[in-house]
């Protein structure tokens, strides 16, 4: 490393996404005198507002993107630095910026955060969705777009799917059902309809977390102002912004080309055997063209034999951690997901570095209720429970894992349709060892509930079933619940009462 330390910190937070901003400001709480840096890469950081904890694990809050001056006012120990950090050197504890600033730290959390797990690398006509510039990118192509393909089941294409009007949309997935990252069949049954029917004039009402940008443009619409600049300066795409989040796509207009509403077909079982281009495809064996009309700029061939052309693709197949800028020179054990791993206090192996969020894979013994997803409520949670297992660390005080980590929960919506998740809510890891109780009312709700030894262990909540906080105490109680059979789901008897 070139350059000598400018300055050495106390403690620095890498990332200004949501985990490392919770981080900073448990860490600033518990300990105020101490010097902080939060060095990131994007020009805005990620804020939690209006937090409430509404059951045990449930929790809702609204997210704000915001200039980092908010969170500078209200730490005065805290310093913000906008810059990518390039390179991470553990032994000397130190760490250089891509401005060519060498920083010392005391104990350091990287929450560097996730990217698109693409299909493809530098194709310009594959696109992933990760911060705002993607999200401002995306309706960019789109408004000039007659038809696209999108590749990937999981929460960014049945959001996507749901909102684009104005353009054909090809929607290939590898599975049997639509949303297999949050349903199984039985659900996907019910949310299909939805998806061939046009949207309800108003939203339905589903308090979770909420994404806004810093203010709402005049009218109420939020309009992203990504500062290109800014966040262009020497960042790659492993220094995006950070992750979008509930309503991303609220704040953006999803209009295709052409007028009317959604047009999707699904083509289920499938993934992308070849993505070319019209010169190449007509240097290509005849391919069995899908409904055709016209040459397109590019060409999807699909492993069901079917080639599809398209204005461009959206690779909305997962994210990858972001670790490529902390590697380097280290020796950090990376999980099978090629994430950091931590302990159940938030430590990797590297003396005193800490990770949260997307950026690392939680490598405790689990809870038997709990699974690591990429979600945001995980990222707020992992980073105040960083925070708060640093400061312990200082101030030599004993920590055990926090409750958050007890259950799996989890709050969005889709197909205009609010979803609660609980525990192992696709019988995850249960193998064949687990019954499912069902109840479904066409458009209204479905309620899945799974069961193993008698006890609830995870449930599928879709609609204003109101049966969360029941369902959440009855998983946490491990209530015997054999002798009340398929009445547990009796929509005449009012299970609320029936447990309070
Ligand atoms: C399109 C989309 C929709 C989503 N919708 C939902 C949803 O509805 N509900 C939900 O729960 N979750 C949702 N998620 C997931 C959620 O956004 C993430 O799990 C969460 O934001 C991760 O937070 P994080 O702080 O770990 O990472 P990020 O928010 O990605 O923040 C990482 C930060 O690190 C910075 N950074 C990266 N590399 C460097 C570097 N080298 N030096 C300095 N800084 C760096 C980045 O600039 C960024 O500020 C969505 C994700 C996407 C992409
Ligand atoms: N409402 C929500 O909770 C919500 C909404 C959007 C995103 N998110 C989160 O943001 C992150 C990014 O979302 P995402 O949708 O990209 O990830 P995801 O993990 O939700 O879904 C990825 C999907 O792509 C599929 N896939 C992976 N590789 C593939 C390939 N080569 N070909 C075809 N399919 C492939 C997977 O089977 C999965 O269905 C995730 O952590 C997700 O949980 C959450």
């Amino acid at each position: 490393m070139a350059n000598r330390k400018e300055k050495t910190f106390r403690f620095i937070i890498v990332g200004g996404g949501i985990a490392g901003v919770t981080c900073v400001e448990q860490l600033s709480s518990q300990i105020p005198s101490a010097d902080v840096a939060l060095i990131t890469a994007s020009p805005h950081i990620k804020t939690v507002t209006k937090y409430r904890q509404v059951s045990k694990t449930l929790e809702e809050f609204d997210v704000e993107e915001q200039a980092s001056s908010v969170l500078e006012e209200k730490f005065p120990n805290l310093t913000v630095i906008h810059s990518a950090v390039k390179s991470l050197h553990t032994r000397s504890h130190s760490l250089e910026t891509t401005d060519g600033r060498v920083f010392g730290y005391e104990k350091l959390c990287i929450c560097g955060g996730g990217r698109p797990k693409l299909l493809t690398q530098e194709n310009p006509y594959v696109l992933g969705i990760r911060d705002t510039d993607s999200a401002q990118e995306l309706q960019k192509r789109l408004s000039k777009a007659k038809r696209i393909v999108v590749v990937g089941n999981g929460g960014i294409a049945l959001e996507l799917v749901y909102e684009v009007e104005g353009c054909e949309v090809i929607w290939a997935v590898k599975d049997k059902a639509i949303g297999n990252t949050f349903f199984d069949a039985g659900a996907a049954q019910f949310l299909i309809p939805s998806l061939e029917a046009d949207k309800p004039e108003k939203d339905a009402p589903c308090k979770r977390p909420r994404y806004t940008t810093e203010e709402p443009a005049p009218g109420g619409s939020h309009t992203f102002t990504a500062d290109r600049n800014a966040r262009r300066q020497g960042s790659s795409s492993t220094e995006a912004g950070s992750a979008l989040g509930p309503d991303w796509h609220e704040g953006i207009v999803l209009q295709g080309s052409e007028q009317g509403t959604r047009r999707v077909s699904l083509e289920y079982q499938c993934e992308v055997e070849k993505i070319f281009t019209s010169e190449e495809l007509l240097n290509s064996p005849p391919q069995t063209l899908g409904h055709e009309n016209g040459s397109w700029p590019v060409y999807i061939k699909l492993t069901n034999g079917k080639t599809f052309g398209c204005d461009f693709v959206v690779s909305a197949t997962g994210v990858v951690p972001n670790t490529e800028p902390f590697l380097h020179g280290n020796n950090f054990a990376l999980a099978d997901d090629g994430g950091l791993q931590v302990d159940d206090h938030m430590m990797t192996s590297e003396p005193d570095v800490y990770a949260a969020g997307d950026v690392c894979t939680a490598c405790w013994e689990h809870s038997p209720m709990w699974q690591q997803m990429r979600l945001w409520t995980q990222a707020r949670q992992m980073g105040w429970y960083a925070g708060r297992c640093m400061a312990a660390q200082v101030l030599s005080e004993p920590i055990e894992l926090d409750f958050c980590f007890e259950l799996f929960s989890h709050i969005t919506k889709f197909f205009n349709y609010k979803v609660v998740l609980l525990g192992k809510f696709n019988g995850q890891g249960l193998g064949s060892d687990h019954e499912l109780l069902v109840r479904c009312t066409k458009g209204l709700e479905y309620v899945k509930v799974v069961l193993s030894g008698g006890r609830m262990v995870g449930a599928v909540l879709i609609g204003e079933t109101d049966l969360e906080e029941t369902f959440e105490n009855l998983i946490l109680n491990e209530m015997d619940l054999t002798p009340y059979g398929e009445e547990l789901l009796n929509p005449n008897i009012d299970i609320e009462d029936y447990f309070d």
